[in-house]
């Protein structure tokens, strides 16, 4: 019995040969998730420094206006990247809705987030939630 971490399921059925190749493969992959995890948490951490500065000054949560530019900079910039912008637009939408759950959670506001995928054109109604 396998006890390499990156052999998974394929072990039992895989020819070793191929398998040294995929394992190979694999260990990139798990570079380039680690390297996606520590990307995440630095993100994380810068945000919520925004966070904090916004419930200090009472703002608002969420900016859709600058939502709506970064998702257009990145779709570009994963276009140039052959990766499929749609995608790059859901990935970062799932992201900001989380970081937004973190503001709410700063400011204590009840406002839920909009249910993914966020609608880069459709600005979250801060201002009706304060009514
Ligand atoms: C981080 C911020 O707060 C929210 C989260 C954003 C993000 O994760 O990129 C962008 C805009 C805001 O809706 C910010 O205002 O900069």
């Amino acid at each position: 019995m396998s006890t390499d971490p990156r052999a998974g399921d394929a072990a039992k059925y895989v020819d070793p040969e191929i398998m040294s190749e995929l394992l190979s493969m694999r260990s990139s992959i798990d570079n380039i998730d680690a390297a996606l995890v520590h990307l995440l948490a630095e993100r994380f951490k810068a945000t919520q420094r925004v966070g904090v500065l916004k419930a200090k000054h009472k703002l608002p949560p969420a900016d859709p206006g600058r939502e709506k530019a970064q998702i257009e900079r990145l779709k570009r910039l994963a276009h140039d990247a052959q990766l499929d912008p749609e995608f790059a637009e859901k990935f970062l939408n799932f992201i900001i809705e989380e970081v937004i759950r973190h503001h709410q959670a700063l400011t204590g506001s009840s406002e839920q987030p909009p249910q993914a995928p966020r609608d880069p054109n459709a600005p979250f109604d801060w201002a009706s939630d304060q009514a």
